[in-house]
């Protein structure tokens, strides 16, 4: 075991592993404790370093890619928390029509970025605030587009140490699912098929539409994780919630928004266990009217006791 919980550098790498380092500024919840290790490495090597180290001390790990899905616990997280944000390096292969991207890269800058190429494929995309590695590992979608649509391959760092290279039909996707979560396989980076070449002011209308979109049906104003729950096929989660009665809603500073009924704000300050206890709240009403148990979109990582 580790003695004293102070910053940790592991030889030969650039890698600092900080103790205590609070999360809630690393979700756009902005809630939530401190992680007991933390780490944000600048490569895949010193990633695969930072990952040996919590196996050697037999920590869990725990992979925060924007935290735009995330709601963590007010006690924090055991073990260390790994931070992709730095692993950002991206190519657009003209030769092939193919984008890969480090699993850090900010989703909206691939969608803005294609549109100012003229490269179709990602417009869906804009407006998610989340990672490359997030997406893939969620099938982040919208707009009748989600990651697995045109994923040529992932490059993943399993358990073992080893790298792999999955394609989407390993990774079995379905609506907002896929097998790697609740892994501790880690996305490094993502490679999408894109078609290139077309009209840039036609992916960029395309991609505008989608942001207009968003902005005028859900509630970017305020921090939130996006839709709390998934839809309930054949119905929507918000619908359902809008007609108990629950917009405007409020457990501490945690609101059922007003605009979209499926997103819960943070109205400042609220902590964890607001959002969760309002969770649970809405899924027992909706269950007492509807006979229908909304299942959670948002990752509820830590205790909730
Ligand atoms: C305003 C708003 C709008 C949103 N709109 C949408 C939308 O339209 N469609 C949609 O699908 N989602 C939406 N979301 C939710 C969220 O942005 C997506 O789920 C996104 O894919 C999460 O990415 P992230 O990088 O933030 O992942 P995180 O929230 O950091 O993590 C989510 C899960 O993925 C795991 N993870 C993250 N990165 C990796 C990695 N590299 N390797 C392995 N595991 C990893 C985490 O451990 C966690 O289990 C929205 C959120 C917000 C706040
Ligand atoms: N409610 C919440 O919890 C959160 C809400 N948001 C909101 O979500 C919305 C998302 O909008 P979206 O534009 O998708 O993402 P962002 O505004 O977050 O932009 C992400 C990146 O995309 C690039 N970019 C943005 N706009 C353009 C443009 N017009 N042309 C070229 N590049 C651009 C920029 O990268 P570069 O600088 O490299 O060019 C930018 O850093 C914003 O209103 C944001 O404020 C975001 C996070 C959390
Ligand atoms: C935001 C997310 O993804 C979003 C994604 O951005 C949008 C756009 O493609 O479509 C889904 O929302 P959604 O199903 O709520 O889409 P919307 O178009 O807003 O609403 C669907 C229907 O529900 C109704 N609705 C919505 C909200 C509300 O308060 N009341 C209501 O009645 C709308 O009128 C509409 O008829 C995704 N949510 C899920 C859980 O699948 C996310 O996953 O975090």
């Amino acid at each position: 075991m580790i003695k004293t919980p102070t910053a940790q550098i592991i030889p030969g790498t650039q890698c600092v592993i900080s103790p205590q380092v609070p999360l809630n500024g690393f979700t756009t919840l902005n809630v939530g404790g401190a992680a007991q290790w933390f780490v944000a490495p600048e490569s895949i090597q010193d990633l695969q370093a930072a990952y040996r180290w919590a196996q050697e001390y037999d920590l869990p790990i725990t992979v925060l890619g924007a935290g735009s899905n995330l709601l963590i616990s007010d006690q924090g997280l055991p073990g260390l928390v790994i931070a992709t944000k730095h692993l950002r390096r991206i190519k657009w292969d003209k030769e092939t029509g193919q984008v890969t991207a480090g699993a850090g890269r900010a989703l909206p800058q691939l969608a803005h970025h294609a549109a100012r190429l003229g490269w179709s494929g990602m417009e869906w995309s804009v407006g998610i605030p989340g990672t490359v590695g997030g997406a893939v590992v969620m099938n982040a979608g919208a707009h009748g587009g989600c990651a697995a649509d045109y994923l040529v391959s992932a490059l993943v760092l399993e358990p073992d140490g080893c790298l792999s290279v999955v394609t989407g039909s390993d990774l079995a996707y379905g609506y907002r699912s896929s097998v790697l979560q609740g892994t501790q396989r880690l996305v490094l980076q993502a490679t999408w098929q894109m078609e290139p070449e077309q009209d840039p002011q036609r992916v960029k209308a395309t991609t505008q539409e989608h942001l207009n979109q968003r902005l005028s049906t859900q509630p970017y104003h305020l921090p939130s994780c996006g839709s709390v729950f998934r839809n309930p096929q054949p119905h929507t989660a918000g619908w359902l919630i809008e007609k108990v009665g629950l917009k405007g809603y409020q457990i501490g500073q945690a609101q059922v928004a007003e605009r979209h009924a499926n997103f819960i704000l943070n109205r400042g300050g609220a902590k964890a266990m607001d959002v969760f206890q309002l969770i649970r709240h809405v899924q027992a009403c909706v269950s007492e009217r509807w006979d229908v148990l909304l299942h959670p979109e948002v990752k509820i990582l830590g205790e909730f006791a």
